[in-house]
C-alpha cells in the first residue's frame, strides 16, 4: 500500500470555518463571536453569553429579559422527565443519566415526529433554549437522587447560576460562590471543533436532529481525554491526598504512563486561555472555604508536573477543584459541563445546518488483501 499521509486524530486539520468562536494558541486567546472570553466572564450573566453565542450579539438589556423569561419558563420538568430520572438505576453513571434524559426530550418535541419537521432549522433555535433550560433542572435532580434527595423545583425569581445551585443544594451559597459558578459556565460554553462539538456537527451534517447531535455531543464529552477529565481531575487529587505525597505519586504515575489528568490540550501547548480566570475563581472559593490543603496540593501538583514535562493545565484542572469545594459530587462535574456546552454545540449545529455539506472523510485500508471464502 502506498505511503499515506493520514492526519491522526485530525491533529492540526481544518476542516471548516466556524464564526462562533476563535481559538488562538499563538496569542492565547479565546473570542466567542469576537469578544475576549476574560471579558464575558467578567461581566455578562450566562443567559447573555448563550444569547451571544446563538445570535452572534450581545442582547440589550430588553431583549435578555424576553430571554430571560423565556428560559426561566422552560426550566420545569416534564412529568415524563421526573418518571424516567426516578427510574433509571442510581448507579449508573450522571453522564449515562443525563444523556438518556435529554435523548427523551426529543420525543417530546411533536415537530421532530413530522415529515420534514425535524430538518426545519426554524425550530432549531427554540430547541436550543428549551434545552439550555431543561439541563439545570435534569443535573441537580440527579446530583439530589444520588444523595437520596427529593428534587427541587426551580425557582422564577433566580437566574440561571443561582437557580442552578438552589435546585441542587436547596440553600443559596454565598455571591461570590454564584459567581464562580457563572465564570466555569461561561469558560465551558464554546471552544471551536473540540471533539464533542464536532462530533455534533459531524450528526447535524447528516441533517439529523438536533436532539441526536447533542446527545452525540455528550458522549464524545464523557471522555476522559475530553469533558471527562474534570471529574478525573477530583479523582486523581483525592489519590494523591496531600502536596507531600505528590512527587513519588508523579514517578509512579509517569513510570506507568499514566495520563495526568487536567493537563495538557491539543490546540493550546503553552497553557490555555482559560485557566487564569477559572484559577482566579477557584481562589475565591479556596479563600472561602479554607482549605489550604487543597490550594497547596493543587499549586503542587502543577509545579512538578510542569517542571517535568513541560506540560500547562487546561481547564478542568481549576474547575474540578471549584466544582468539589461548590459541594458537588465528582461525578456530576462532567454533567455541569454539558448544561454549559449545550449553548456552544447548538450553535455549531445551527451554522452546520446553514451551510451543510455532509462529513466524510476518507480512510486508507490497512487490512489483509483480497481473499475469497471457500467455495464461492
Ligand atoms: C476541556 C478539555 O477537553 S481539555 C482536555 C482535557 N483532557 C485531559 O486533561 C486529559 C489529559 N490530557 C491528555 O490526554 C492530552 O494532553 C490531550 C488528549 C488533551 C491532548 O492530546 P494530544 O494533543 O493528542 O497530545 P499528545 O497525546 O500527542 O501528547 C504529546 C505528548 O505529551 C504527553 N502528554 C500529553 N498530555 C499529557 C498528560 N496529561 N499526562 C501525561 N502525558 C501527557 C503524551 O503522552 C505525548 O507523549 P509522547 O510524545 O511521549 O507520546
Ligand atoms: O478544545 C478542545 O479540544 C477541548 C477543550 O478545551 C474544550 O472543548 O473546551
Amino acid at each position: 500500500m502506498a505511503e499515506q499521509d493520514i492526519k491522526k486524530g485530525l491533529a492540526g486539520v481544518v476542516v471548516d470555518y466556524t464564526a462562533v468562536s476563535k481559538v488562538n494558541p499563538e496569542t492565547n486567546s479565546l473570542l466567542y463571536r469576537g469578544y475576549p472570553v476574560q471579558e464575558l466572564a467578567a461581566t455578562q450573566p450566562f443567559e447573555a453569553v448563550a444569547y451571544l453565542l446563538w445570535h452572534g450579539e450581545l442582547p440589550t438589556p430588553a431583549q435578555l429579559a424576553e430571554f430571560e423569561q423565556q428560559e426561566r419558563a422552560l426550566r420545569p420538568l416534564d412529568e415524563r422527565t421526573k418518571a424516567l430520572l426516578e427510574t433509571m438505576p442510581v448507579s449508573a453513571h450522571p453522564m449515562d443519566l443525563v444523556r438518556t434524559a435529554v435523548s427523551q426530550l426529543g420525543t417530546f418535541d411533536e415537530t421532530l415526529g413530522q415529515p420534514g419537521g425535524w430538518t426545519d432549522a426554524n425550530l432549531d433555535l427554540g430547541r436550543s433554549i428549551y434545552l439550555f433550560a431543561q439541563l439545570p433542572t435534569i443535573v441537580a435532580a440527579v446530583q439530589r437522587r444520588r444523595r437520596g434527595l427529593e428534587p427541587i423545583e426551580p425557582r422564577d425569581d433566580l437566574d440561571y447560576s443561582a437557580n442552578f445551585l438552589w435546585m441542587t443544594f436547596g440553600e443559596l451559597p454565598s455571591k461570590a460562590a454564584i459567581d464562580v459558578f457563572r465564570v466555569s459556565m461561561v469558560l465551558y460554553a464554546e471552544h471551536s471543533f473540540n471533539a464533542s462539538t464536532f462530533t455534533a456537527r459531524v450528526i447535524a451534517s447528516t441533517t439529523s436532529d438536533l436532539y441526536s447531535a447533542v446527545v452525540g455531543g455528550i458522549g464524545a464529552l464523557k471522555g476522559p481525554l475530553h469533558g471527562g477529565a474534570n471529574e478525573a481531575v477530583m479523582h486523581i487529587m483525592t489519590e494523591i491526598g496531600t502536596a507531600e505525597n505528590v512527587t513519588p505519586w508523579l514517578d509512579k504515575a509517569l513510570a506507568e504512563k499514566r495520563k495526568i489528568m487536567g493537563f495538557g490540550h491539543r490546540v493550546y501547548k503553552q497553557g490555555d486561555s482559560r485557566v487564569p480566570t477559572m484559577k482566579a475563581a477557584l481562589d475565591v472559593l479556596l479563600a472561602e472555604s479554607g482549605r489550604p490543603d487543597l490550594a497547596e496540593l493543587y499549586a503542587e501538583l502543577e509545579r512538578d508536573f510542569v517542571a517535568r514535562k513541560g506540560i500547562y493545565p487546561n481547564l478542568d484542572y481549576p474547575s474540578g477543584p471549584a466544582y468539589h469545594l461548590l459541594g458537588f459530587d465528582t461525578e456530576i462535574f462532567t454533567p455541569l459541563f454539558i448544561a454549559a456546552r449545550v449553548t456552544g454545540w447548538t450553535a455549531h449545529i445551527m451554522e452546520q445546518a446553514a451551510a451543510n455539506a455532509l462529513i466524510r472523510p476518507l480512510s486508507a485500508y490497512n487490512g489483509v488483501d483480497e481473499r475469497h471464502v471457500a467455495g464461492a
